[in-house]
């Protein structure tokens, strides 16, 4: 019988999944990759396996009240039919706050997962989601290891000044600094980039990670030293619905002239700013893409976004002394063949310079030239966590052993 991980990505409507073989010493071997969407709503279920084939489908309506704890009770159950070939031994989630206690991946128990919940305020549109399948396995299946993966950790490696406002000293002690997140991602294109160059993996790289959340980092030999993140997943670039940079007076005017409660304030930067809240018809870059040439709003949310990145690439650039290589991954980096082409377009004074063709392609390489290179390169999240789950769970029980 082969010892499966199960990978978990919560969303506030969602469950994603992924079932990795671990065979001793080899990498993590994906088999089964699913989710639940729609929850507390119509849900849909939908399990494939690696050659694409549907494993299992399933459909609820609303009067079946079917939420996060029914899927994950449905997919305990799902599983339970294969437990003669595979046996669960451990979940590892994705938790977006680590905070400043956490600056690896964890094994949760009590105190730990009290201490993850202290964080929620700091990543509300993420946190809470991210600790809900943890408690509730915690209370249907006791015994299941559960290792919490950070987006925050991977940026652990940047200096103090790099993660430093400019607030009084005992802002700091209280916690109020940079963290940075999507380290996960960041942490696969780190892990992969020799695989394509090199020259790359000991060079200095931005990554742009552009999907409904969007930030850059900084890789110096693959190690991160700046990030487009801060305190919370509100800094840095305008997203799907998330406003990214502001000048913090902005929020003193809400709060004091528009008399916006916190929580409305709040609500609006993350949930009705970015490219919805600038384009008023969509957080969607596909949509706002075929409305691009009629509507002027959506081709204005466009442009921000591609100046806010560029923006924000000089400032990475500043940050690591030059540039050898841009990599776009996310929902929007792979996909999107205009919004890099419009990038690289506005970098052509660092030398760097459009494959048009294999843009169109998707890469991997689609830079022409003997200047900086740029890259299109899948991310994946859910084998960091796989990875990061099972070498906790091997040092958990050497621990144990000794
Ligand atoms: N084919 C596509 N073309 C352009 N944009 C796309 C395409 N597919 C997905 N996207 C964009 O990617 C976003 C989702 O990115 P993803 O990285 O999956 O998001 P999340 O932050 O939820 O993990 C969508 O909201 C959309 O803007
Ligand atoms: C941290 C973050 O913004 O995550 P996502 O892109 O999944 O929303
Ligand atoms: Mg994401």
């Amino acid at each position: 019988m082969t010892p499966v991980l199960i990978v978990l990505n919560a969303g506030s409507s969602s469950l994603k999944f992924q079932v990795f073989d671990v065979l001793d010493g080899a990498e993590p071997r994906l088999v089964w990759k699913g989710l639940y969407e729609g929850l507390g709503e119509t849900a849909h279920f939908l399990v494939k396996d690696t050659g694409g084939s549907v494993l299992g489908e399933m459909t609820w309506s609303s009067d079946d009240r079917f939420g996060h704890e029914e899927a994950l009770m449905h997919l305990v159950s799902w599983l339970s039919q294969f437990r003669e070939e595979r046996k669960p031994m451990a979940i590892g989630h994705r938790v977006v706050h680590g905070g400043a206690a956490f600056s690896s991946p964890v094994l949760v128990d009590e105190s730990v997962l009290q201490s993850l919940e202290a964080l929620v305020p700091l990543a509300p549109l993420h946190q809470p989601h991210n600790l809900e399948p943890i408690r509730i396995v915690r209370r249907r299946l006791p015994g299941m290891p559960q290792v919490a993966c950070f987006d925050t950790a991977f940026h652990q490696s940047q200096s103090d000044i790099a993660t430093m406002f400019a607030l009084p000293r005992d802002m700091r002690e209280r916690g109020v600094r940079r963290y940075g997140f999507h380290g996960l991602s960041y942490d696969y294109i780190a892990s992969v980039l020799k695989h394509y160059d090199p020259h790359l993996a000991k060079g200095r790289v931005i990554v742009a990670h552009l999907g409904n959340g969007a930030s850059l980092c900084a890789l110096k030999a693959g190690v991160s030293v700046a990030t487009t993140m801060g305190f919370s997943a509100l800094d840095g670039l305008p997203m799907g619905t998330r406003c990214g940079a502001v000048d913090a007076g902005v929020i003193f005017y809400m709060l004091r002239e528009m008399k916006l409660t916190p929580e409305e304030a709040e609500r609006m930067l993350y949930t009705k700013s970015g490219l919805l809240g600038v384009s008023g018809i969509s957080n969607d870059m596909r949509v706002l893409r075929s409305k691009a040439a009629s509507e002027v709003d959506a081709r204005r949310a466009i442009d921000l976004f591609v100046y806010r990145i560029l923006r924000e690439i000089g400032s990475l650039m500043a940050a690591l002394g030059g540039i050898d290589g841009l990599v776009f991954t996310g929902g929007i980096g792979e996909n999107d063949v205009a919004t890099r082409a419009e990038v690289i377009a506005g970098l052509a004074w660092v030398g760097l310079a459009l494959d048009e063709a294999a843009n169109r392609a998707g890469g991997p390489r689609i830079s022409a030239g003997s200047g900086p290179t740029a890259w299109v390169i899948p991310t994946n999240e859910e084998l960091v966590i796989a990875r990061q789950t099972r070498s906790v769970l091997g040092a958990t029980q050497a621990r144990l052993a000794s």
